[in-house]
């Protein structure tokens, strides 16, 4: 594997799956891969899974680990040709190679605007340190995609499902701020490589990208979409169609036990409790939010394997 910034990163999903569930038996094997290498991981929005799921998964490996929070070291200029005399003091052309001489993985995570559509969709960010590190990049979160969190969620599916092809409901639900299409997305995409019976419900208006959703199923009334469903994820995110807007409240698509029905329950976290999901069903033994959350440090650990072994 030579980076990790997108689901298709993965040759081949299943054995993926498998290995990282093998190296949960055993997490310290391959700590020789990582002796004498460093991961580092920068943050330019917040971040508490991912962050420590992630140094675990390096120091598993024999990794040595160093994080920025970028924010607090200099405002970088992504634009190529400015004339830098405004509120940006370092180009990320100069940060990229300085830190690629620090790094032998580099990790990145950087939020959408979700001010204008066309250019989150360049994803700026990952793709200028793509183009100027000299070392691998993983995406910890971008402007459109969320891909170690997918891989965490198919990991706990391929894991805890019961049935050959489960079926996987994916359901918005409502949050008082706008947040980015990045997990749907990646979950979406994931789980369209998976052997899962997917359904998108969501209030009219909140359509993600139709290059992404493709021809998955997307039922605007959630009570016949969650019917039957083995899996239920649930998660909010802004309109893409409005983009970045919040066009709905609605307290109804928050996740009861009713509407649950047999299915296990699934959210990235962090969660807002009674908003997304009510705590009858978080605190009930059908939430597998934990088991998702430990998956993050094998989702990890297996991508930045593959990195050691190519580098
Ligand atoms: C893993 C989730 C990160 C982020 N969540 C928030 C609350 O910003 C999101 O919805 O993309
Ligand atoms: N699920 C997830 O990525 O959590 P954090 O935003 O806390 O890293």
């Amino acid at each position: 594997m030579k980076k990790y910034t997108q689901i298709s990163d993965i040759s081949n999903l299943s054995e993926t799956i498998k290995e990282a569930i093998l190296l949960k038996m055993n997490p310290y094997e391959h700590q020789h891969l990582g002796k004498n290498k460093t991961l580092v991981m920068l943050f330019f929005n917040s971040s508490l899974r991912t962050r420590l799921s992630t140094e675990k998964a390096a120091k598993n490996l024999g990794m040595d680990v160093m994080s920025l929070n970028v924010n607090d070291a200099w405002n970088l200029e992504f634009e190529d040709g400015t004339v830098m005399d405004a509120s940006t003091s370092e180009h990320v052309k100069e940060a990229a190679k300085v830190i690629s001489q620090y790094a032998d993985i580099i990790a990145v995570r950087a939020f959408p605007s979700l001010k204008d559509r066309e250019k989150d969709a360049t994803e700026m960010v990952i793709k200028s340190f793509e183009k100027y590190a000299t070392v691998p990049i993983v995406n910890m979160e971008s402007a459109t995609a969320h891909p170690l969190q997918a891989l965490a969620d198919a990991i706990t599916i391929s894991e805890l499902s019961e049935k050959s092809r489960p079926k996987v409901v994916m359901s918005w639900a409502p949050h008082p701020r706008a947040l980015p299409q990045a997990v749907p997305n990646s979950f979406v995409e994931m789980m369209q490589k998976m052997d899962v019976d997917l359904t998108i419900t969501h209030p009219e208006g909140y359509e993600l990208n139709p290059e992404i959703t493709k021809d998955t199923p997307i039922n605007y009334n959630q009570d016949e979409a969650l019917k039957d469903a083995d899996f239920v994820y649930a998660k909010n995110w802004s309109s893409y169609t409005d983009y970045g807007n919040v066009i709905s409240r609605d307290r109804t698509w928050m996740i009861t036990k009713e509407k649950l029905g047999h299915a296990k329950f699934m959210h990235c976290l962090p969660v807002r409790r009674n908003v997304i999901v009510e705590d009858a069903v978080l605190d009930s033994d059908q939430s597998i939010v934990m088991q998702e959350a430990n998956n993050r440090t094998y989702a990890a650990q297996i991508v930045m394997k593959g990195i050691l072994e190519n580098l």
